[in-house]
């Protein structure tokens, strides 16, 4: 029944020989020193190695994945993928000498939620909560994900933004203990042997910052840890990749932060930061590193000031595949499927993204990434690249991007953007005035940046003005839903960065508040590259995925303003977008594994088989190795 090979750490695992085709993606991932499988059948006996492993009446919510492991007592206990509090079954306790270690009633997920969403509820402040649910995250996989699946919505706000980034600001206060990995200017050199002090083999993700613009609150150096963790945190909760298989990365170049590095409990180095060759020779050392060890592995950039953003972008991402930068293209991503659906609201076709006027405050990597995004998009519908090149008027603090402003931070993507037809430096409200825009965007990271002013200035051109600040975290947010709605007299089609609650109009109508966020779109990204093992990101796929997301909901709805389905069916969104993703990638010859026929027949056939491939926070039954 049992087939048993060698894992490349040299341990034994076990696969279902029998069933090996139907749980294919999920089949033997390394898992630290134990090993997972799964069997199928509604059996509740598990043959294994002579022994008989029994389940217990009250565990019946467990998954069919079977660990194996070599840990036994409190070690069990001490690694959070092993670990199940009150839930160890009998059999459990048993072999892996767990009897006594525990309190001997035995609970079952559901009371041990229970309990944890008690102890949540009595926590005060946003950083309480964000500390307590990082505890428990460090204590239990299984139950930290269950909680955080279980109630996306309300605890996504938490460990993302807005409340990450005041957690990022107080790294050093709060630090308690370890999780990812830092490769610092001290550790060159030594990359290549570092990245084996990893103990996983296989990992999937890896989100990698240098913390040099953490949201829109600036060099945060060392401090950037909680970004890449976040993020991983919503690719696991949010796409079931999984949990073992992620991996945060900080790459400590110092920071120019100088309260940060002057602070003496400052955990990064306290030193300036690295830039120039030497800079560019050190991110080249660590994927060198990373690619040797980790090769299908999708590296996620994430908040590298706009300085490198896209340099870095260029240099690595076809070469050295798959690896995308978040903050340029999945969050375009977002704002092609942001304004598509508003043009579903506004009762147009998507090929009229042609004839909209968009104003954008903000030209840093993001603000030209989603601008660069919008304009393939308007290309996809038949204008050539200055025709939708000049659908734009990009702002940034000096104003309107003309052909004689600021040479410093001249770029080929910036040039894109420069007007030569109306003059440099012009305000937001002139250019409002002067273009009249269908759309105003802010990813300018300048928290009240739409004033009343700037917004009515919109609303008097335009009977549904299209309103997405996308900054974040909240604080930095150009404008609040509240306001947009009340200064448009409830017309605009809103979405922001950071979560805002729907808004109650002084005659009862709700408007909706929507939220344009690149975790709509690199979860499913990760799914899909993880499962079908694509071997290079392409734009094409973004822009692919935000068609899809921008028809996730029926006309009704969008006409009412809801602009894509809510972050508790992310999930959902997320198959969506792997399924669109990866039918890309099949159509461009990228994919590294064959898939069943079902997946390549149909496109639910495809959902299907990606949905497989998801972890689900469940016990699974662990078994001594
Ligand atoms: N919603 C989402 O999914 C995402 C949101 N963002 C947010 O976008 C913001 C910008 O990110 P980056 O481009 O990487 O940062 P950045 O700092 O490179 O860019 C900010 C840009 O805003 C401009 N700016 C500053 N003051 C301005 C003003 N008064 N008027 C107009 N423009 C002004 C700057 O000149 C610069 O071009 C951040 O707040 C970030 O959190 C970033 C990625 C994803
Ligand atoms: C959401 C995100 O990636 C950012 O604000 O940087
Ligand atoms: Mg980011």
């Amino acid at each position: 029944m049992w087939n048993a090979t060698r894992s490349s750490l040299g341990c034994r695992r076990l696969v279902l020989g029998t069933v090996r085709k139907l749980v294919c993606g999920n089949v033997s991932r390394p898992f630290g020193s134990c090993f997972r499988t799964h069997f199928t059948g509604t059996s509740r006996a598990l043959q294994h190695e002579q022994q008989v492993v029994v389940m217990d009446d009250d565990l019946n919510e467990r998954s069919d994945e079977v660990l194996k492991t070599k840990h036994r007592g409190l070690s069990v206990i001490h690694d959070p993928s092993l670990n199940r509090g009150s839930g160890f079954s009998a059999d459990e306790r048993e072999r892996l000498l767990l009897r006594g270690l525990v309190p001997p009633r035995r609970h079952a997920l559901e009371q041990q939620i229970q309990r944890v969403m008690k102890t949540f509820s009595r926590q005060r402040t946003n950083l309480d909560k964000f500390q307590f649910l990082s505890m428990l995250m460090d204590r239990n996989t299984v139950l930290f994900y269950r909680i955080l699946v279980d109630n996306f919505e309300k605890l996504a706000p938490i460990v993302y933004t807005p409340v990450v980034g005041e957690a990022c600001q107080k790294f050093h206060a709060i630090y308690r203990r370890t999780r990812g990995m830092y490769f610092s200017v001290e550790d060159r050199a030594h990359f290549r042997t570092m990245v084996y002090n990893w103990p996983v083999d296989e990992v999937d993700v890896i989100v990698v910052t240098d913390g040099s613009r953490v949201l829109a609150l600036g060099d945060l150096g060392c401090n950037s840890m909680n970004i890449p963790i976040g993020k991983l945190s919503l690719y696991v909760s949010g796409a079931g990749i999984s949990p073992t298989n992620t991996l945060p990365v900080v790459l400590d170049v110092g920071t120019d932060n100088e309260a940060l590095r002057d602070h003496p409990l400052y955990l990064g180095l306290p030193r300036k930061r690295l830039r120039g060759d030497e800079y560019i020779r050190l991110i080249d050392e660590w994927i060198s590193a990373v690619r040797h060890r980790w090769p299908n592995a999708l590296i996620q950039f994430e908040d590298f000031s706009s300085d490198v953003a896209a340099t870095l972008l260029k240099r690595y991402r076809h070469k050295h595949a798959p690896l995308f930068n978040d903050d340029i293209q999945s969050t375009g991503c977002i704002a092609v499927a942001s304004v598509l659906s508003s043009l579903r609201a506004r009762g147009m076709q998507s090929a009229d993204i042609i004839g909209e006027r968009i104003l954008c405050a903000g030209a840093g990597s993001a603000g030209l990434g989603v601008c660069e995004a919008i304009a393939q998009a308007i290309e996809a519908e038949g204008a050539t690249p200055q025709d939708a090149y000049d659908r734009f008027y990009v702002v940034d603090e000096n104003g309107l991007l003309g052909t004689s402003t600021d040479s410093r931070r001249d770029c080929p993507t910036r040039r894109k953007f420069q007007r030569s037809d109306l003059a440099a430096g012009m305000s937001l409200g002139e250019v409002i005035d002067t273009v009249k825009p269908t759309v105003l965007l802010g990813l300018s990271g300048r928290g009240g940046l739409f004033t009343e002013e700037v917004v009515k200035k919109m609303a008097k051109h335009v009977d549904q003005p299209v309103i997405f600040p996308m900054s974040n975290p909240s604080t930095a947010s150009e404008c609040t839903a509240e306001q947009a709605f009340q200064w448009t007299s409830g017309r605009a089609i809103f979405a922001s960065g950071s979560p805002f609650g729907n808004v109650t109009m002084p005659d009862g109508e709700v408007k909706y508040s929507n939220q344009a966020n690149n975790v709509y779109s690199f979860p499913g990204l990760g799914l899909a590259v993880t499962a079908l093992r694509i071997s290079c990101v392409t734009d094409s796929m973004f822009l692919a995925a935000a068609g899809t997301i921008a028809t996730l909901l029926p006309d009704e709805q969008v006409k009412k303003g809801l602009l894509f389905p809510g972050v508790s069916k992310l999930r959902d969104v997320s198959v969506e977008v792997a399924a669109s993703v990866a039918q890309v990638a099949i159509n461009q010859g990228l994919t590294g594994k064959a898939l069943p026929e079902s997946a390549l027949q149909s496109r639910d056939g495809l959902k299907q088989f990606l949905r497989e491939q998801m972890w689900e926070p469940k016990y699974g039954h662990l078994v001594a190795g």
